[in-house]
């Protein structure tokens, strides 16, 4: 292999930082403080979402899948000869982000790059991890720089697994079926107010996740001869019920594609890089019944997990911010229409509807 193309430097250490999940039942309540606090979520939500996690043992999976995820990532790049630490910090639960940086001061770290578990842009799934790095590095004296890795929606590591898992949940349904099976891909819905705020310009957070189903589908209709019909449908919908969110719910949606005569749907959670509580509650035992009671034959696209391909992108994309920050030229992969986003957040990018608040990665004011 050819090593300069293998060169992390500036950077000593990778971090994943990710959401965070509850192990055991003691954990459901106080993970759910953590994740609401100041948020105004109604009890009667945190009551049944506490519920979602105590039917699968008070335990998320989110964890395990970020735990098997840093395996992987870890023998990713040791094979390719890069030999850098790699760590895991969390927003709202243990290891906390604040604990990890500073057991990455102690062990000499001086700059790493960060992968977060969430691949668009929005204030919950970009933002707020910049506010949350701001506060564990301000936490820790002589904490190292962060720098955050770039969307990786459109990068094709994450986007061919997902074309993969389509093909093979199509392929998984019955003969007849196939052929006219449409691909519902799902994400978290988010307050409208939220989406209208994503990215630099707003509306960030829903044009690339319709720029990420058209590659999908393209991929699709290249392997099967099919273009299969599409849409983009929302799960997890929370907050006050008069405050808007993104519409329609995939089972609201799902009963009007019966009515309109659909028979088949694949369940695409695009807007979920692993099979995090939302995929696993909210699609595999939520949605998919709602697809049985209204007579659909419905399949869940695998999650990219620990996919080789999504593992190495993260590599790929070290490697590249690596070379841009040693002031060199680098080949940025993307596919879709939108193409490579920035390495450093623009100003105002995802902006805060409740306070101001710092973050780190962005473009300084
Ligand atoms: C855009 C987005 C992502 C994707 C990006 C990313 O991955 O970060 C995401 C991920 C996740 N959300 C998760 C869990 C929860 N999210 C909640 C609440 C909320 N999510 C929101 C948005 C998002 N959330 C919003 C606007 C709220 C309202 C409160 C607020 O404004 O913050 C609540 C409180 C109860 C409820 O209100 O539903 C819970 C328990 C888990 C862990 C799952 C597991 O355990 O496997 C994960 C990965
Ligand atoms: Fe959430």
């Amino acid at each position: 292999m050819d090593v300069s193309a293998c060169d992390p430097r500036p950077y000593d250490a990778v971090l994943l930082v990710s959401f965070g999940g509850p192990e055991k039942p003691e954990d459901v309540v106080p993970f759910l403080e953590n994740v609401t606090r100041g948020r105004g979520i109604p009890r009667e939500r945190l009551e049944e979402v506490g519920q979602h996690y105590f039917r699968f043992g008070g335990r998320s999976p989110i964890n395990d899948q970020n735990r098997s995820f840093l395996e992987a990532l870890r023998a990713d790049l040791r094979a390719s000869g890069i030999d850098l630490p790699v760590y895991w910090g969390n927003r709202n639960w243990d290891p906390y982000l604040a604990d990890t940086v500073a057991q990455m001061k102690a062990d000499g770290i001086t700059r790493a790059a960060a992968f977060t578990t969430s691949a668009y842009s929005s204030y919950s799934s970009c933002r707020q991890y910049r506010e949350n790095l701001f506060d564990a590095v301000a936490a820790v004296e002589g904490a190292p720089v962060i720098d955050k890795l770039r969307h990786y929606y459109n990068h094709p590591g994450f986007t061919e697994p997902v074309a993969d898992a389509v093909l093979a949940a199509i392929h998984d349904l019955p003969e007849e079926l196939r052929g006219e099976a449409r691909l519902v891909f799902v994400t978290h819905s988010i307050p409208t107010a939220m989406n209208d705020t994503s990215g630099p310009d707003g509306g960030a957070y829903l044009a690339q996740h319709l720029d990420v189903a058209a590659v999908v589908v393209r991929r699709v209709a290249a392997e099967t001869g099919v273009r299969h019909e599409h849409e983009l449908a929302f799960c997890s919908r929370s907050g006050a019920p008069h405050v808007p969110w993104l519409e329609p719910d995939v089972n609201d949606r799902l009963e009007e594609l019966a009515a309109a005569g659909t028979r088949a749907v694949v369940l695409v959670p695009v807007g979920f890089v692993s099979d995090h509580m939302e995929v696993v509650y909210d699609l595999d035992t939520e949605a998919l019944a709602t697809c049985e009671r209204v007579g659909i034959a419905g399949r869940r696209a695998a999650t990219p997990g620990d996919d080789a391909r999504f593992v190495a992108a993260v590599r790929d994309l070290l490697l590249e911010r690596a070379a841009v920050e040693r002031g060199e030229e680098v080949a940025r992969a993307a596919v879709g229409d939108i193409g490579p986003l920035w390495d450093r957040c623009p100003v105002g990018c995802c902006r805060n509807l409740r306070e101001d608040r710092p973050a780190l990665c962005g473009e300084s004011a």
